[in-house]
């Protein structure tokens, strides 16, 4: 019999019963306001902040809550099945922890921490290139969980083929190569504050451990750390790449390669072209267009055009469950959950980031089953309406 995560709810209720109550809100909307009281204005400003007016990430919000639900009854939800198969991998429910940079800013556990949260539920954890710890360390924090590298494609080659070396190495085992960043967007809020974590030599751990990177350095990382800053931000992304450029990639990865931040349906067949694996229908959570289309708005036109060519998965917006079934719902094979885990670490460090999955996944189990369906295979766009709330 397969999991039922919706049990989680009564382990709430038995434990706040003895007096045990959970350390974090059940509902994953309240996190961003507890950590700003927490941790104060910088760095939660980071996390929390996106492009321009903010009007992307408000539209990622209003896309989702803008579909509704239309349930169906009497169709034996006794038994369930959240499991999915994505990439060729049997995921226990259709879930991954998105690339989130920067990690330490939030909790000195970082990465280590949300890693092992990922790894103690099952759900897939997606490293970023831009992390506070070191591949390698958090592959060893791991054991044998699913672990899947982001990588921002760098300006430099040599750099390249060593990070995707390093996490072939350390048992990485699906690519995600972010497209939607190759400048950083304007940012009002970070740009106040005058707050940048790279400035602060956060982020930069895989390059400065890299030879590669070093190769480009005129002195060592720990004789001139700002130079050493200042060359990452003018080399780890690269505004010149074109579609052509992804031969490089699939010449040195052999595991799936899913490219991030699609939301045209047209870049979505080019990656069909491209022989890719699969696409992420993300806006980076807002963070990069001012102005662009919702995230949950371009799903189903990407879904449409790939078919069953490749996996579609989604992110951006995602904050309870009833969105996971929407996004399903719309084409997506599986959502990437982004800020909510963050709010997790910050408050409650790797417990937080599992009560936040755990949370995400009981109500999602929930809504499903309240919903008429027994299995995420049954969604489809006819379980949603369009209604303005
Ligand atoms: C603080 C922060 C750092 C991020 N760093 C990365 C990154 O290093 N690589 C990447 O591909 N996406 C990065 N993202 C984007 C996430 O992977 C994801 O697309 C986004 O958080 C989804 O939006 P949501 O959090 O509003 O749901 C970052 C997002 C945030 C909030
Ligand atoms: C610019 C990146 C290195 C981090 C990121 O993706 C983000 O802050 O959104």
């Amino acid at each position: 019999m397969a999991k039922h995560w919706a049990d989680f709810q009564y382990e709430i209720y038995l434990n706040g019963m003895t007096g045990t109550v959970p350390r974090l809100p059940t509902d994953l909307t309240r996190l961003e306001e507890l950590t700003e009281q927490r941790l104060g204005p910088g760095p939660v400003g980071y996390v929390a902040g996106s492009a321009g007016d903010g009007s992307t990430a408000r539209a990622n919000r209003a896309a989702l809550q803008g579909r509704r639900i239309v349930p169906r009854m009497l169709r034996d939800v006794q038994e369930r099945d959240l499991s999915a198969e994505v990439l060729g991998r049997a995921l226990p429910a259709p879930l991954a922890l998105a690339p989130i940079g920067v990690l330490s800013i939030m909790h000195p556990e970082a990465e280590t921490a949300a890693a092992r949260a990922a790894a103690a539920q099952e759900v897939p954890f997606v490293l970023s290139s831009a992390s506070s710890t070191p591949i390698e360390r958090v592959a060893e924090a791991m054991g044998d969980a699913e672990r899947w590298f982001q990588l921002y494609w760098a300006k430099d080659r040599e750099v390249t083929r060593s990070f995707l070396n390093r996490a072939k190495a350390s048992g990485f085992s699906v690519l995600v190569v972010t497209l939607d960043t190759p400048l950083l967007a304007w940012r009002p809020r970070d740009l106040d504050q005058a707050y940048l974590p790279f400035l602060h030599g956060v982020g930069t751990a895989n390059y400065f451990s890299d030879p590669a990177f070093q190769a480009g350095l005129t002195k060592p990382v720990h004789e001139d750390p700002n130079a050493a800053v200042l060359h990452f931000v003018g080399m780890f992304a690269d505004p010149g790449k074109t579609w052509p450029d992804l031969a490089f990639l699939r010449e040195n990865w052999d595991g799936p390669i899913v490219l991030k931040g699609i939301v045209h349906p047209d870049d979505a067949r080019l990656a069909v072209d491209a022989g890719m694996d699969g696409v992420v229908v993300s806006n980076h959570g807002g963070r990069q267009v001012a102005g662009s289309i919702a995230a949950a708005d371009a799903l189903p036109r990407v879904a449409e055009a790939v078919g069953d060519r490749l996996t579609v998965l989604f992110d951006s917006g995602v904050r309870t469950g009833d969105d996971v079934f929407k996004a399903l719902a719309l084409g997506a094979r599986a959502v990437l959950l982004g800020r909510p885990y963050v709010y997790g670490l910050a408050l409650d460090g790797q417990a937080g980031v599992e009560h936040v999955i755990r949370c995400l996944l009981a109500e999602f189990d929930l809504t499903l089953a309240l919903s008429g369906h027994a299995t995420p295979g049954s969604l489809g766009p006819a379980d949603l309406v369009e209604q303005s709330v």
